[in-house]
């Protein structure tokens, strides 16, 4: 049954309960004596019990059924607790309706099955309230497009959008899916998917998401990806995926609600025994022991995790940051160090061309970049593509390549008119003693790239890239918490040390082969360490896989980073401590949930218990159903206030 079915099922049934209840009351003889009139009849007693037999299976039904549902599962909960109160009232009076001597607890009983069911139906509107949460995400997605068919705009279904449609989108209106704008330009607010909250400009060629809302003028876009391929699709479907999956937290929470039936039980049963030892009052006894099962059902304890994972993974999602694995997320606050990537991550991650030198009289500049441009079209590295963008602005001609290869976090190699070519670090001349010239090197944000023809040096690029301006806050802020700032980078030691010395890292390992990196993140776990890794996934993903925590810098609408375990959709290293400080907080939140779950009943068990019954304190199982309902709701009201 679905929520909604449920909810409706349970107010229902707290209806008519509500109805039976009255004529219970008012037989009862316990009430009787209380309001001083007596209503007794021949078989009224009878009337009376089959009255609360109705009860009994109608109104306790959801907890009956429940009963066998758990112990089928071998996992008894709440519905147990539940189930055995009531059992243990109804069939108790019905033996004293037939003769045994004792009281009925039909009253109780119909009190106690009405407030369970407006307990549960209040408690599942406060848990539907904060499960909504990803609901609000899907909403994000208009229902209609204008798409734009032979010129003329078609008012379509957004479920009857494919790849290539072309459509319009007006001022103000959602973006149907994922596209590239091929007419016009327009400020594109994209809070709702990623939390940046300034609208961005977008133009031609430019990629627009779906869901986004379009700023004040008109555009038209290439539909890329609809339905579910698209951005908001499968970030639902990965916050699906991570609320269903249990995290550690999750599992000791499962684990404590079961020991708490158990005590539910043992206490129960102590109190039963007890209170039948000193009084021999078997009615009383038994009362006592309802009570006590009734409000230590651990309803509060069951709820407290999956509603803050339920708030806080939708929120996330709002913010940019998708948590693919929640333990990891959790553990957010351990962190000690973090471990970032410099190209692409620290940095723009793109290359400009600064200088092309050459070495020989055989090459002149232009011939430098035009062999080097024609090795590097094959390559998606940064500094190919900003030396293959740079022969194309220069219009320089590309010839063709014969037998390329990739020699990972070293360059490419080729065969350019059957001479072997080489475009390599100068950590590769190194390694193959090739002398580097003077001043070849230059101090600051730059990469240098050597061109080599049959192992013959021949000429130089020189390129550069930016240093994000947010990783110069996020470096001082992550220090003054004290954490360990590190880069990682395949570039060579010069271009680190001046980054390094730039931002104000801790440490930084430079010239680290691909498959090194993974190593590196051993090694600092191994001093003991909990380290974070930040890189934009591509050739990091080993070592993201590695980490404590796998954070990838995913670009733009790429969520398919599959080895991290969170995605930072904005591309921004300041959401690295948006990061810390969420996972901390969502931590926190889940403690206060547990503690309040399971804190509640080192008091409510004793006072149920009555072990205050010589102050003249003791409670009814109605109103220990009414504290137990209470527990439940504030959980699920404190987990609704987690913020961002
Ligand atoms: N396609 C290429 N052409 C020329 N040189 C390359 C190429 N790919 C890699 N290199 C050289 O190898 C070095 C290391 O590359 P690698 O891909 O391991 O690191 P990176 O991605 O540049 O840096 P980071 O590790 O910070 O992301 C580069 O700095 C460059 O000198
Ligand atoms: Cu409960």
């Amino acid at each position: 049954m679905d929520h909604q079915k449920m909810l409706e099922d349970f107010k229902k049934r707290f209806k008519i309960s509500l109805l039976i209840t009255a004529p219970i009351l008012v037989l009862s003889p316990m009430i009787q004596s209380f309001f001083g009139y007596t209503l007794e009849f021949t078989g009224s007693k009878y009337l009376l019990f089959l009255l609360s037999t109705v009860m009994f299976f109608y109104g306790g039904w959801p907890f009956l059924t429940g009963l066998k549902d758990e112990l089928s599962d071998k996992n008894p909960g709440m519905m147990t607790l539940i189930a055995l109160a009531i059992s243990v009232a109804y069939f108790y009076s019905g033996a004293v309706v037939f003769g045994l001597e004792g009281r009925f607890f039909f009253w109780e009983l119909a009190t106690l099955i009405v407030i369970m069911l407006l307990g549960h139906w209040i408690e599942m509107r406060s848990v539907m309230g904060a499960s909504q949460a990803l609901e609000e995400l899907a909403k994000l997605m208009p229902d209609q497009a204008h798409k734009i068919v032979n010129g003329e705009v078609k008012e379509v279904k957004i479920k009857e959008l494919k790849k290539g449609d072309q459509v319009l989108v007006k001022p103000g209106e959602k973006v149907p899916a994922d596209g590239v704008i091929y007419e016009g330009d327009s400020y594109i607010d994209e809070s709702m998917l990623t939390g940046e909250s300034e609208p961005v400009e977008r133009g031609k060629d430019e990629e627009v998401i779906g869901g986004s809302v379009n700023g004040d003028s008109s555009i038209k876009i290439k539909i890329e990806k609809a339905g579910e391929d698209s951005y908001l699709s499968q970030v639902i479907e990965m916050v699906k995926e991570s609320q269903a999956a249990k995290s550690k937290t999750q599992n000791f929470a499962d684990r404590a609600a079961f020991w708490l039936t158990l005590i539910a039980i043992t206490a129960g049963t102590l109190t039963f025994g007890s209170w039948l030892y000193i009084t021999g009052d078997l009615a009383f006894s038994i009362e006592r022991m309802a009570t006590v099962m009734v409000i230590t059902c651990p309803h509060a304890l069951g709820l407290a995790i999956p509603l803050v994972v339920a708030v806080s993974t939708t929120l996330s999602a709002k913010n940019g940051l998708l948590i693919r694995n929640r333990t990891a997320f959790e553990n957010a606050r351990k962190i000690d160090t973090v471990l970032f990537d410099k190209t692409g991550t620290l940095t723009e991650g793109e290359f400009g061309v600064e200088a092309v030198e050459t070495f020989t009289d055989d090459y002149n500049k232009e011939e430098i970049l035009q062999k080097a441009a024609s090795l590097e079209q094959e390559s998606e590295h940064p500094i190919a593509n900003g030396i293959v963008k740079k022969a194309k602005t220069d219009e320089v001609e590309l010839l063709k390549v014969d037998d390329f290869e990739i020699m990972k976090g070293k360059g490419v190699i080729g065969k350019i008119n059957n001479t072997d070519m080489k475009a390599v670090s100068p950590g590769y001349l190194e390694e193959n003693n090739i002398e580097i010239p003077n001043d070849a090197l230059k101090e600051g944000p730059f990469t240098e790239v050597f061109l080599l023809e049959n192992d013959k040096l021949v000429g130089m690029i020189r390129l550069a890239d930016q240093i994000r301006e947010s990783s110069y806050e996020v470096v001082k802020k992550l220090k003054d918490k004290g954490i360990k700032v590190k880069m990682l980078t395949g570039d060579n030691q010069k271009t680190a040390e001046y980054v390094s010395n730039e931002l104000g890292l801790t440490d930084f390992f430079a010239e680290v082969l691909p498959d090194q990196k993974q190593q590196k993140v051993e090694e600092l776990q191994a001093e003991g360490d909990f380290v974070a890794m930040t890189g934009d996934g591509v050739n990091d993903a080993p070592a993201l896989a590695k980490a404590d925590i796998g954070i990838a810098i995913g670009s733009g609408t790429d969520v398919a980073a599959e080895t991290a375990d969170i995605i930072l959709v904005e591309s921004d290293p300041l959401d690295v401590l948006k990061l810390i400080d969420f996972g901390s907080l969502t931590f926190k939140k889940m403690l206060q949930n547990l503690f309040w779950a399971t804190g509640y009943n080192a008091f409510a068990i004793p006072l149920a218990a009555g072990v205050l019954a010589s102050f003249g304190i003791m409670i009814s199982p109605a109103v220990g159903a009414i504290l137990m309902s209470m527990s439940t709701v504030i959980v699920a009201i404190n987990a609704k206030l987690l913020k961002f």
